[in-house]
């Protein structure tokens, strides 16, 4: 298998430090650079706790993509820096695999169109987890049968953005497939602002933080009668590293923007 070279942005986060690990331990992946907000010169094996990697930390990525050849840039950092990292990526023709959350309908088309003016693959995933990829299928597949649905998304309490990538993207597929229902009672009343969670598409979602969480979501769906409950846990961060490999793996196949593994694990 050729070599890929990857640039990762975000090396001592939660979820950098976790594809720092990945990367040493996939033979026909290199890590070519780091991006990371402070500790530029540095290597990689200088910061405690990090894998003994040479690879150089740059503060600024176009300058590292200036110095450094790579295929892939895996952007792990906060909505408004994964959205500069991709522009910056596109407009090089790297190939962003983006797991940072937080993108706007807008932000996506716009992202899209780019990526197509520079006929380089660009994968945005808001969940790398397999599992939690089948409950977003199976969400979709229950909607079609039981339109009445809510979400609940729940998450440690360092999260920045609210409602989860997941859960939206879940909203989109359920979207896609579900017949206009009105839910709840026509003359419901939230006496205490957003008792009944964020509104989307008509489906309520609701977020919760705490402490002790890592990344959870249920997809509750009501009938005559009954509910269903299509519920997905993340113990902890090794479960996204395999999809983080499957999209490095697949973004090197394609030429436009994909949004969502669904769409590569068919
Ligand atoms: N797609 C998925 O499956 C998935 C899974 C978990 C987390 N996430 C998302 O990934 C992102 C990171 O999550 P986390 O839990 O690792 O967060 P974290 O706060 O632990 O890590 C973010 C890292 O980004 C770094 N950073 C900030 N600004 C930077 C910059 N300008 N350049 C380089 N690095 C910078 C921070 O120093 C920090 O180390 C979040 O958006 C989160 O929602 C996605
Ligand atoms: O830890 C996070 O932050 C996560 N965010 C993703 C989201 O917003 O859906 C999912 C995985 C963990």
């Amino acid at each position: 298998m050729e070599l890929i070279k990857i640039v990762l942005a975000g090396p001592r986060g939660k979820m950098g430090s976790e594809a720092l690990k990945m990367i040493e331990s996939t033979p026909h992946f290199h890590l070519a650079a780091a991006i990371d907000s402070r500790n530029g010169g540095k290597k990689i094996k200088d910061l405690p706790g990090l894998p003994p990697l040479d690879a150089v930390i740059y503060e600024d990525l176009d300058i590292c993509l200036d110095e450094v050849q790579a295929d892939v840039l895996i952007d792990l950092t906060k909505p408004e820096i994964g959205k500069k990292h991709l522009e910056i990526a596109l407009e090089r023709k790297v190939r962003p695999v983006i797991g940072t959350t937080g993108f706007s309908e807008d932000d996506l088309k716009r992202l899209s169109q780019l990526a197509d003016e520079r006929e380089t693959g660009a994968i945005i995933a808001p969940n790398f987890a397999i599992g939690a990829i089948l409950m977003m299928k199976f969400s979709q597949m229950a909607a079609k049968y039981l339109p009445h649905v809510e979400i609940i998304e729940k998450h440690h309490d360092q999260k920045l953005d609210s409602p989860s990538g997941t859960a939206l993207k879940t909203a989109q597929l359920i979207n896609e497939v579900r017949e206009a229902v009105k839910q709840g009672h026509p003359q419901e009343t939230e006496d205490i602002a957003g008792a009944r969670g964020a509104e989307l598409d008509g489906m309520r979602i609701h977020s919760v933080r705490l402490p002790g969480l890592v990344a959870h979501q249920e997809v509750i769906f009501g009938g005559e009668g009954q509910t269903l409950t299509i519920k997905h846990d993340s113990m902890n961060r090794s479960s996204f590293m395999p999809g983080i490999r499957l999209a490095v793996e697949n973004v090197m196949k394609i030429d436009q923007l994909v949004y969502g593994l669904e769409n590569i694990i068919q």
